[in-house]
């Protein structure tokens, strides 16, 4: 019966149509006749996921979605082991279950507030609101729906200087930013207002008493990130935002990657901005959200005209299955939170000692501030480039901005005050849930093994091991 299905139709009217043939075939008004509820719609489903499990013809498409969540071979050869959970995490099946149900049967758009399609699903975005603002014990009137991370920097970046900028003209951040904060920051000083980039120490952190002096009378906002994305610093969040408190500014922290993952707590913390991202907990891309204080209430400039939906700070309709999938994630991220917690940090551990083991490498970053899901070593006397090079079967993302097309080493390491080489011989290395220890395991023994290699082919090793002190050279050229 599914061949008679044209293969140009959208996978929603092919569940619609393959149910209606199914339904009214006899009658001969395969096309017209509409379903009668979304519970029909649901079932249609199931029997149509059942018959395309059987069909040679559709498995062959490769369009099932667990084909695509199994899938070993992408057309790039073997998959390598997943390191780079910086970048972002695999979705977690329980997160997807949620979601699929929105494809189906409640397509109902949340804002809708005549009928019951928009009732059910606005119940469920409400929970998944409740999810993320437990975690980090918020309000949920105070968590607001966004794409990602980056539209929320740039709603905490632009929207609060832009409301008070009257009599408050200045902005505090740091260095080591997420380039999505730094951009946003640089449109603006553009846009005249003055920001003050803080440096930070050997360690990724910044200065406290460094804070306190920049902040001034007409600063109306202090960012600062939560967990660093390349070299896992945790900044003093509490620290900060009792700073904060006490000058009468704003704080806000992109905790892209800190969310869910070291304890977070919005008043403990002072906190009155969060940038929140789903897909670094293990729910979809596309997604995050802003946690924007109540009382005392911050005030925004909202990035995006519309229909005024999420208070007026995001309009446009919102995605649901991202929504839920969000809150899942969130939810799953509490959860589990010892358990990925003790996982994590087993594994980092045995991996930050392998790798040290290897001589002449460093971590990057700070030992005790540090979340141990993000590991970063130096390796000097080899280019990190070959190294990434040399590691095909590992997916890993060097510190540097190299892969950009810049080919310019990390401005976080230089933060850091690491030389170019140094900067440029980095790795990052990020563990998650779904890291095993047999993974750890093997990327010890191959990075051990192939730095071993990368030396022996470079000139620099050989002077190093004849006992030259290479600061000692000038170099001609270059
Ligand atoms: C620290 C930090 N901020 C912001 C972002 C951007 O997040 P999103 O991909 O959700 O826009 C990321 C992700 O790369 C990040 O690591
Ligand atoms: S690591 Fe890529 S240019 Fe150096």
């Amino acid at each position: 019966m599914l061949r008679i299905i044209p293969r140009s139709i959208l996978p929603g009217q092919r569940v619609a149509r393959a149910f209606a043939i199914r339904k009214y075939a006899t009658a001969k008004v395969a096309f017209d006749v509409p379903l009668e509820t979304h519970t029909d719609l649901q079932q249609a489903n199931k029997e149509l996921a059942d018959a395309r499990d059987n069909s040679s013809e559709v498995v062959e498409s490769g369009t099932t979605a667990l084909k695509h969540a199994y899938q070993e071979n992408t057309g790039f050869g073997t998959r390598p082991i997943y390191l780079d959970m910086q970048a972002t995490t695999p979705t977690d099946p329980r997160v997807l279950d949620t979601m699929l149900k929105f494809y189906t049967g409640l397509y109902g758009n949340p804002h809708s507030n005549t009928h019951s399609y928009g009732w059910e699903t606005n119940k469920e975005v409400e929970t998944a609101r409740k999810h993320i603002a437990d975690l980090v014990n918020a309000d949920i009137k105070e968590i607001i729906f966004t794409s990602g991370a980056t539209e929320s920097n740039n709603t905490a970046l632009k929207g609060v200087p832009r409301f008070y900028k009257k009599t408050k003209k200045h902005i505090v951040t740091t260095r080591t930013e997420h380039k999505c904060v730094l951009e946003a920051a640089r449109a603006m000083k553009n846009e005249g207002f003055e920001v003050t980039f803080l440096n930070v120490n050997e360690f990724g952190l910044i200065d406290l008493k460094e804070l306190e002096d920049a902040i001034r009378p007409e600063t109306c906002l202090v960012s600062i990130m939560a967990v660093n994305n390349e070299i896992g610093v945790v900044q003093p969040l509490k620290e900060i935002g009792a700073i904060c408190k006490k000058k009468k500014v704003f704080f806000h922290t992109d905790a892209a990657q800190a969310y869910g993952k070291i304890p977070l707590d919005v008043n403990d913390m002072n906190i009155d901005l969060m940038s929140i991202s789903s897909h670094k907990i293990y729910g979809p891309k596309g997604m995050g959200a802003i946690y924007v204080r109540r009382r005392p209430r911050v005030r925004l400039d909202p990035i995006i005209s519309g229909g005024g939906q999420e208070r007026g700070l995001r309009s446009g309709t919102l995605a649901p299955s991202l929504v839920a999938g969000f809150g899942e994630a969130a939810r799953l991220m509490k959860q589990e939170y010892s358990a990925d917690t003790e996982h994590i940090k087993k594994l980092s551990e045995k991996l930050t000692k392998g790798l040290l083991a290897i001589e002449h490498t460093s971590l990057n970053g700070s030992p005790d501030h540090h979340y141990p899901g993000c590991v970063n070593v130096s390796f000097a006397y080899v280019e990190g480039e070959s190294l990434l090079m040399a590691l095909r079967d590992i997916a890993l993302s060097s510190g540097s901005a190299c892969t950009s097309a810049s080919l310019e080493p990390s401005y976080v390491l230089h933060a850091l005050g690491k030389d170019d080489a140094l900067a440029h011989s980095s790795i990052r290395f990020g563990i998650g849930r779904f890291t095993t220890e047999e993974e750890i395991d093997y990327v010890i023994k191959a990075i051990t093994e192939r730095v071993e290699f990368l030396r022996e082919l470079s000139p620099l090793w050989e002077m190093v091991k004849e006992g030259i002190d290479l600061n000692s050279i000038e170099w001609s050229g270059h």
